[in-house]
């Protein structure tokens, strides 16, 4: 039972048998003091106490430390655009690396201890059995499922020639817990949990957590880590492979007050960004759910590993009652304190599988109402230069397009209407094509056209066509237009069009001359197509966006005045 009295003021030192320097109240005083004092114990504290074989000096570690636990070694060195018109905005960013590897960067001091800590007088840990005799997470895991990671199975389809393929296996989160599960449960990987409880394969692993903090924790006084990993009211869950430590979590289950602090968190340097850290966060949770009854972890992460415990879902917004925790747990400089409510039913160590039923059942509901699962053979499409087809394929002949539904009288559906069109099929294709003439005829003439009006010449830019894999200017959109069989629907002329001034922004950077054109193009083409587009269907503007009044810089000038005196645009209103 967990006989904490609240005495916030009462130093941590206390729970010590002979604290000494370390009870000290200023920080920077306690930080110099731990630095500089050579002589000073390594071991803020002496261990008179024996039981369970636990060590009794400094030196006792430091020949453990000798035994090679030390998995940190000190050798390291450590529209026309529509509206959706930004959507290519991506393409210019560049994905960042995910990790600054740089251990020496994660800044986290240790401002004080403030030892205001209340006591926690369960401080007695019991060692779970289960940890004694090995993992029960990894247990856990094995009983809970198979971790293949398999696709999903696909209903055999009986329709023939019809491929069905899986839609997705697993996503990037699953696939990494599942590999690590199966390494567990191969037995190279496993997560224990251990306090300082004198047994020497625990020391010794103990020990080298311990060289692991330091190494990673640059900024944490090495004593104050020895301290605290081997201080029996501190567990330490760690990682485990080929029976080297490889990382860990250090933290203080306060039973009474059902909360754990996590005091410190770290994976080598070499095997970090391999999932280690979320696999070692989710054993933790469930062990003190599980084990120690706790329903909410606290920390003061380190500003560098913010985003990893946001992962772990922990939040900078603090819920749990202040009484439950104020003056329990240490302040850290330069960290920032954040929770983790720890979820009374999730299976931690087999969220993988957890998520891989939940995505199989959404997935099966999906096929119930939707074909998009099955995957028809292409068709063959032979074209000629500039991509119109050789041969004219009748739509109705596409191979899965009747089973998705599609019906003669949507031929050449489209979303812009020519309004007052004619209805047959055959005049209103021509009142397109005309449009789209007038359209490819402005575009042509537009100052800023001169790169897009021919085709780039790979003897000019030998690499282009290694980068652009779907090539397009002016010469061949009219090419097509002529043709009359490509751009059966006016979506299909957009496309073209917003690709060339991809296709530039993508080869180009963006100080070039060719980048800027485009950029300058684009906007202009897609107030052309607007102005055009009402026009052509034979809508009357009554009112424009004065932006795009602004917008419109020469080329386009006599069309707002003509706009202007159509009526298109009322005068009285945003014409400046
Ligand atoms: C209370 C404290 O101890 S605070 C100090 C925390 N410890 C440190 O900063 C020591 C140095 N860092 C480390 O030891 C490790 O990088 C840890 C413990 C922070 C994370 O362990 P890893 O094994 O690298 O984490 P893991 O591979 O599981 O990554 C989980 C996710 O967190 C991200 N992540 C990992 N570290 C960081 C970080 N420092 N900042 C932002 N994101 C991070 C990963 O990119 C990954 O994202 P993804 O799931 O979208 O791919």
């Amino acid at each position: 039972m967990d006989g904490h009295s609240s005495a916030p003021g009462r130093s941590r030192g206390s729970q010590s048998p002979s604290h000494s320097a370390s009870a000290s109240v200023g920080s920077s005083v306690h930080k110099r003091k731990l630095a500089s004092d050579d002589h000073a114990p390594a071991f803020p504290f002496s261990y008179s106490d024996t039981r369970d074989g636990a060590l009794t000096s400094n030196d006792d570690l430091e020949s453990i430390s000798a035994r090679g636990a030390d998995s940190d070694s000190d050798d390291e060195s450590e529209e026309v655009v529509d509206e959706e018109e930004e959507d290519n905005d991506s393409m210019r960013v560049f994905t960042a690396a995910r990790l600054e590897n740089n251990a020496s960067s994660r800044n986290s001091k240790l401002k004080s201890e403030s030892f205001s800590k209340k006591i926690d007088n369960s401080g007695t840990l019991e060692v779970g059995k289960e940890e004694r005799g090995g993992n029960a997470s990894a247990a856990l895991a094995t009983a809970s499922g198979a971790g293949a990671m398999t696709g999903i199975v696909v209903k055999e389809d009986t329709v023939k020639g019809i491929f069905t393929e899986n839609l997705q296996t697993s996503g990037a989160y699953s696939a990494r817990e599942e590999l690590l599960k199966r390494e567990e449960e191969a037995g190279r990987l496993k997560f224990v949990c251990f306090v300082n409880d004198g047994v020497d394969e625990h020391m010794i692993w103990l020990v080298g957590l311990k060289n692991i903090f330091a190494r990673q924790l640059p900024n944490m006084p090495k004593e104050y880590i020895v301290r605290l990993v081997m201080d029996r009211c501190h567990k330490s869950v760690m990682v485990i492979r080929n029976n080297q430590v490889v990382g860990g979590i250090t933290y203080r289950p306060y039973i009474s007050q059902k909360f754990g602090e996590i005091a410190f968190c770290a994976i080598t340097a070499d095997e970090q960004v391999k999932g280690y850290g979320t696999r070692l966060m989710n054993h933790l949770k469930q062990h003190a759910r599980d084990v120690d009854h706790l329903t909410h972890f606290l920390t003061y992460a380190d500003n560098n590993a913010v985003g990893y415990f946001i992962k772990q879902g922990f939040t900078k917004e603090i819920d749990l009652d202040k009484d439950r925790w104020q003056g329990y747990i240490k302040d850290y400089d330069g960290g920032i304190l954040m929770e983790c409510k720890i979820d009374p039913k999730l299976p931690y160590i087999d969220l993988s599988t957890m998520i891989r039923r939940q995505r199989q059942a959404i997935d099966e509901k999906i096929r119930e109402l939707s074909n998009c699962h099955i995957v028809y053979p292409g068709i063959d499409f032979q074209k000629k230069e500039t991509g119109v087809p050789k041969r004219i394929i009748k739509v109705e002949d596409m191979p899965g397009l009747r089973e998705a539904g599609w019906t003669s009288d949507q031929w050449g559906h489209s979303r812009f209407k020519i309004l007052n069109a004619p209805v047959d099929s055959a005049t209103y294709r021509q009142s397109l094509n005309n449009f789209m003439r007038s359209l490819i005829k402005l575009m042509h003439e537009h100052p800023d056209a001169w790169p897009f009006r021919e085709p780039v010449d790979p003897r000019d830019v030998p690499d282009y066509y290694d980068i652009i894999k779907d090539p397009i200017d002016l010469k061949t959109m009219s090419k097509r237009l002529e043709s009359e069989q490509y751009y059966v629907t006016f979506e299909m002329f957009v496309a073209d069009v917003k690709r060339m001034f991809t296709n530039a922004r993508s080869y180009n950077s963006p100080e070039t001359i060719y980048y800027k054109c485009a950029t300058r193009f684009k906007l202009e083409s897609k107030l052309l197509v607007r102005f055009s587009r009402s026009e052509s269907m034979g809508i009357r503007v009554t009112s424009i966006d004065t932006r795009l009044m602004v917008d419109l810089t020469n080329p386009f000038k006599e069309r707002k005045e003509w706009a202007v005196r159509t009526g298109l645009v009322k005068t009285s209103h945003n014409v400046k």
